[in-house]
């Protein structure tokens, strides 16, 4: 299908000043929790980089960043096995480690990356996600994350960081495709 048709015939989920008030929110939970600890913050590639960049300007005090991009959808809209197309420079070892990520939905991706810090020596491991999608299929049942904006429906969603085979990673809510 085209992507502006497609866009034409999806639902507005969340509109962008719901996503700012989150984003407030989560921030000034970070802030109150990890404001005096050094931390360093991984973008989780590509899907982390808006909800990263919107955090960050919202955060007052010093922090390092890197990224790191672990993969499982690949432009589709199932999910496969997690695929590390590139691990994080910063090293974790010792330090107070937040990964941000726009969505946690299954949670494979999420479960392996945490697994990950641990495992790098990281001193503590926080998560921050933009939304979490409400279902019973979590890879780890109950898996939450520590700073989460909001809960979307059980659909597959775009916009905001999230893509939809490949686009509309720009648009600036969350959408869902009719039917889907
Ligand atoms: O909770 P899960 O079911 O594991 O899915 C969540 C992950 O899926 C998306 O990434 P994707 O694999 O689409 O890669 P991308 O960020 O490059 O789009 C999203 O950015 C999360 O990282
Ligand atoms: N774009 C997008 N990526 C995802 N990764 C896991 N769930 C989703 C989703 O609903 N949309």
């Amino acid at each position: 299908m085209d992507m502006r048709t497609l866009m034409e015939q999806s639902d507005c989920l969340v509109t962008q000043s719901q996503l700012e008030a989150a984003l407030d929110s989560m921030a000034q939970q970070l802030e109150q929790q990890l404001g005096d600890k050094l931390p360093v913050f991984y973008c989780v590639m590509n899907g982390g980089l808006i909800t990263t960049g919107h955090l960050l300007t919202r955060l007052g005090f010093p922090l390092e960043v890197d990224y790191l991009h672990a993969t499982r959808y690949r432009g589709r809209t199932r999910g496969g096995e997690l695929f590390w197309r590139v691990s994080p420079e910063v090293p974790m070892s010792g330090r107070h480690v937040v990964i941000v990520d726009d969505i946690l939905d299954e949670g494979t991706t999420l479960a392996a990356i945490l697994k990950y810090c641990h495992e790098a020596g990281a001193r503590s491991v926080s998560s921050a996600v933009l939304v979490d999608k409400r279902h019973d299929r979590k890879a780890v049942p109950g898996l939450k994350a520590d700073f989460c904006g909001l809960e979307v429906e059980d659909r597959y969603v775009f916009g905001f960081g999230m893509d939809y085979k490949g686009y509309w990673r720009n648009a600036p809510g969350i959408f869902a495709p009719k039917g889907m």
